[in-house]
């Protein structure tokens, strides 16, 4: 096509700037379900309507319900499922009909629920909505009601396929790219030049901050560090992040250089707003995990496509890496990424994240002793 000449549509820009029409519909089907609207989600002959009920007021969960005629269900994923003491290895359904929005709600993502007399087994197609919202940053407790291929009051929605979603999960391996470069000059560790890489979903903007001069044609000392805005930037003492973050950097300089990334990936890939939701839960007594699982997440639900894509672009296709968590060292390595080796990364024991540092071992696999690690228990801390 000659592009001089031929009429330039919105959609052919669109396909030129942004990539595949499937990432585009589940980009636009999430920023939907985050602005409280309905999405239609269709697979061969079957469509559902979809609303995130973190985004949804009690007026929009009433227009939903009258919409689907009472027909709408709240899907729980297996993690809240379970919590809820049900066996559904694929999710729950669960009649949304005579429920207000303070008991779908506390169904859906609050502690202290009943378990619900009656329920059925969720369909793949329901653990895709799921998938959407959690795309959106959202809780993953969603409504859904199963239309028919007529006409219906959703038609002028969002329309995404499950495919769309899983494309979304998976586009940042294909076309991230640097969109600036300058040193910044950092406390302790001297000039540091901060990369910025967009791409991806949405097209968010991620960090790699290149300590002093790596060589990357041999094996690079190489950080991936997951956002953590309570413990990064306000020096949170209910976790080791800040502590990983500048210890990290340290550790890279002393290392002769490397590179650390910093990912948009703020509370193990739920988002700001359920970490919070999840530390509410922490306060009282659960632990990391089930306070996860509490709002219908999985342990961890971050991927690395992004960090691997970022590394391939900077040139580095080995790595020294300095973590204490082996799922990131499988994910690289399964990735194609050669991890040569294993350099920890630790921090302090305080007597707020004594308990977290511990799940981390016990239940999340953490190569770390925490017995081992110094001590500091702060007066300043409340
Ligand atoms: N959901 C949730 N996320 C948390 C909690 N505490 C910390 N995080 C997040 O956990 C992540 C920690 O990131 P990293 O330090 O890169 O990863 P890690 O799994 O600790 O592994 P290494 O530090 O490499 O050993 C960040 O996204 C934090 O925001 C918590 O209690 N709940
Ligand atoms: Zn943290």
């Amino acid at each position: 096509m000659n592009i001089d000449k031929a009429p330039v549509t919105g959609r052919d820009v669109g396909n030129l700037v942004f990539g595949s029409p499937g990432t585009l519909r589940a980009e636009r089907g999430a920023a939907e379900l985050r602005a409280g609207r309905p999405v239609v989600l269709r697979q061969e002959g079957s469509r559902v309507a979809v609303l995130a009920l973190d985004a949804a007021s009690p007026s929009i969960y009433e227009a939903f319900l009258a919409a689907t005629d009472g027909d709408a269900c709240l899907y729980l994923t297996p993690p809240r499922a379970a919590v809820l003491d049900l066996d559904a290895p694929q999710g729950a359904l669960i009649p949304a009909r005579a429920r207000d929005h303070d008991s779908i709600c506390k169904l859906g993502y609050m502690r202290g629920a009943d378990a619900p007399a009656e329920w059925r087994a969720a369909t793949p197609l329901m653990q895709e909505a799921a998938a959407l919202a959690r795309l959106a940053l959202l809780l993953p407790a969603v409504l859904v009601a199963v239309i028919g291929e007529g006409p219906s009051l959703f038609d002028a929605c969002a329309q995404v396929e499950p495919g769309d979603i899983q494309e979304g999960f998976s586009t940042a391996a294909l076309d991230f790219r640097e969109v600036a470069r300058t040193p910044v000059p950092l406390k302790d560790i001297g000039d540091v030049v901060f990369t910025v890489f967009r791409g991806g979903f949405a097209q968010r903007d991620q960090l790699a901050l290149i300590v002093g001069e790596p060589d990357f044609s041999r094996s690079v000392p190489v950080r991936v560090h997951s956002s953590c805005i309570t413990g990064d930037l306000f020096g949170s003492l209910k976790c080791d992040c800040g502590d990983q973050l500048r210890g990290g950097l340290a550790k890279l300089k002393a290392l002769g250089g490397g590179v650390l990334l910093y990912l948009d990936q703020e509370g193990r890939g739920t988002g700001i707003a359920s970490k919070m939701r999840a530390y509410g839960f922490q306060h009282q007594g659960l632990d990391t995990v089930d306070a996860d699982a509490e709002l219908g997440f999985g342990g961890d639900e971050r991927r690395y496509e992004a960090a691997v894509s970022i590394l391939r672009q900077l040139g580095i296709g080995s790595v020294r890496l300095l973590t204490n968590n082996p799922a990131k060292i499988a994910y690289l390595r399964g990735s194609g990424i050669v991890v040569d080796e294993r350099v920890s990364v630790e921090g302090e024991v305080t007597r707020q994240n004594e308990g977290y540092l511990r799940t981390k071992v016990n239940r999340s696999g953490h190569l770390m002793d925490v017995d081992a690690l110094p001590r500091k228990d702060s007066d300043a801390a409340g």
